[in-house]
C-alpha cells in the first residue's frame, strides 16, 4: 500500500500549493487525478514518488519511507519522455536500463525492433513514450504516476497503451495514479477518482466499476 499522509508543499517564496493531503493507493488499485492547469497534480505525483519532499506529512510504502537509492518501487512517468532520457545513449539501452522486457511485452507495447538501434531524437515523441513507460516497469516496481502520459498518442495507440498497461498492472499487481486533464479517460480507467483544486483532494463522487478494456463504452 502507498500511503501519503497529510502531505504539504509549496515551492520557496510562493503561495502553499499541497495543503494536508492524504491519499491512500492499493496494491493493483488504479486511482485518477484531475485538477485544472496548475493545480499542483504533477507536484503531488513527484511528492508520491519521492522525487520532492513534503514539508509536512510523509509519503510511505508499506508502512516505511520510500528508498533514497536504487530502484524506485514507485515509478514517475511525465509527459514529456525526452526529458526523461540520456540523449546519448541509444533507444535499447534506455529500454534496458534497470531491466529487460521481453519481445512479447515490447510487442505488446507496440515497440518496434528498429527503434532501438536509433538515438531518441530519432523517436516520434509517442514512440519514445512508449519506450519510457515500458522501461518503467522493471521487477520490484509496485506503483506507477502516469503523468498525462497519452497526451501525445492518437487515439489508437492511446487504447493500445493503456490496455498493455492494465494487462501487466494486472499480472503483477502493480497500483497506478492516472493523472490527466481527460476526465472521461479518467472515469473508463479508474474506478476511484480525485480531484485536486486549492491545494486540496476531493472525491469524485460517482464510484465506478473498474473496466479491464479501456475500449469499451461503459
Ligand atoms: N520548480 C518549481 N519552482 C517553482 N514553482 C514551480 C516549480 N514547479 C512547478 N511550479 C509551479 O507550481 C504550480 C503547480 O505545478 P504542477 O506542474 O504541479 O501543476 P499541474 O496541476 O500538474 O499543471 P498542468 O496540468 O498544467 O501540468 C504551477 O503554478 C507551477 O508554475
Amino acid at each position: 500500500m502507498l500511503e501519503a499522509r497529510q502531505l504539504s508543499f509549496q515551492f520557496a517564496s510562493n503561495e502553499p500549493l499541497i495543503q494536508s493531503v492524504s491519499l491512500t493507493l492499493k496494491a493493483g488499485e488504479w486511482v485518477g487525478l484531475s485538477g485544472d492547469s496548475g493545480a499542483g497534480k504533477s507536484t503531488l505525483g513527484k511528492l508520491l514518488a519521492g522525487y520532492l519532499t513534503p514539508q509536512t506529512g510523509e509519503v510511505c510504502l508499506e508502512g516505511t519511507a520510500l528508498p533514497k537509492n536504487g530502484l524506485q518501487p514507485v515509478q514517475w512517468l511525465p509527459q514529456s519522455p525526452e526529458l526523461a532520457v540520456n540523449p546519448r545513449w541509444r533507444v535499447g539501452k534506455i529500454l534496458r536500463e534497470a531491466w529487460r522486457p521481453s519481445e512479447a511485452q515490447q510487442q505488446a507495447f507496440g515497440v518496434q525492433p528498429h527503434w532501438l538501434s536509433r538515438y531518441p531524437q530519432a523517436l516520434s515523441g509517442g514512440e519514445l513514450q512508449r519506450i519510457c513507460v515500458l522501461r518503467a516497469l522493471a521487477p520490484g516496481v509496485r506503483f506507477l504516476i502516469a503523468d498525462e502520459i497519452s497526451t501525445m498518442l492518437d487515439p489508437i495507440t492511446q487504447v493500445e497503451l493503456w490496455r498493455a498497461l492494465k494487462k501487466e498492472a494486472e499480472k503483477r499487481q502493480f497500483g497506478v495514479l492516472v493523472i490527466s486533464h481527460d476526465t472521461a479517460l479518467l472515469e473508463r480507467l479508474c474506478p476511484q477518482r480525485y480531484h485536486l483544486s486549492g491545494g486540496k483532494l476531493k472525491q469524485c463522487s460517482e464510484q465506478l466499476e473498474q473496466c479491464s478494456d479501456p475500449l469499451l463504452p461503459r
